[in-house]
């Protein structure tokens, strides 16, 4: 039997230009070809840090969605406290990292990428936001880092040592299927959504596609 084409299945063949910008973008084939420049590095740890911090109320919100509005027994507000938990340990592992590339943390200052990126986030936090529409956000921006970094742990890829624990952070095989899981969450959404929700939700993730690709771009201090 021919599996049912999903939602997002059909935006990803459908934007799929767009998509491998965010995941193979030229920040990212540095890391993998091994001649990342480290100060472009270090400008990136900085900056996702600065997001991350932003990124915890929105994913909290998410949640709260998840609660009020799925049908129970799906299981959602586990998936999403998983990655609650998960971003807390981000955290310690932002500081360490820093402390260790020499990056001091409560310096940094956001680049302009970064805080439109934070923007929009607070702009999806809100109760007026559907669950459906800020869960394929949440999707994206998780999947588009797992899928970026797996790549740089490829047999063929050259990626720095010293970046490999970066790598594995997001493009491990159980943040992987964490990743599919939101995805599943997202498509049983999208399932039962209205035709206006689903325009929003793909607006949505297009809007997070080029955000992910502005803040690759202010990494590798292209802007
Ligand atoms: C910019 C950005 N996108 C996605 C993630 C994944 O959590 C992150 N840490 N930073």
């Amino acid at each position: 039997m021919q599996a049912k084409i999903t939602v997002t299945e059909t935006w990803l063949r459908k934007h799929r230009h767009l998509y491998d910008g965010a995941t193979r973008h030229p920040f990212i084939r540095s890391i993998r070809d091994g001649n990342i420049n480290i100060s472009a590095f270090k400008t990136w740890l900085g900056q996702d840090y600065i997001f991350v911090r932003a990124f915890v109320p929105f994913v909290a919100s998410v949640l709260t969605k998840a609660y009020k509005g799925s049908d129970d027994g799906n299981g959602d507000v586990e998936v999403i406290l998983g990655g609650v938990a998960a971003l807390h340990d981000e955290i310690s592992w932002f500081k360490k990292e820093a402390f260790k590339w020499g990056v001091q943390l409560s310096s940094i200052v956001p680049q302009k990428a970064n805080q439109e990126y934070c923007r929009f986030l607070e702009s999806l936090i809100g109760p007026e936001v559907e669950y459906t529409v800020a869960a394929v956000a949440f999707w994206a921006i998780e999947t588009i880092y797992q899928e970026s970094f797996a790549h740089c742990l490829e047999d063929d890829s050259k990626t720095p040592p010293e970046l490999k624990e970066t790598c594995q952070r997001w493009g491990n095989e159980s943040f992987g299927e964490y990743c599919n899981s939101l995805r599943n969450i997202v498509d049983r959404q999208l399932e039962k959504a209205s035709d206006d929700v689903i325009t929003k939700a793909e607006a949505t993730l297009l809007r997070v596609l080029e955000h992910e690709v502005d803040f690759w771009n202010m990494s590798h201090g292209r802007t």
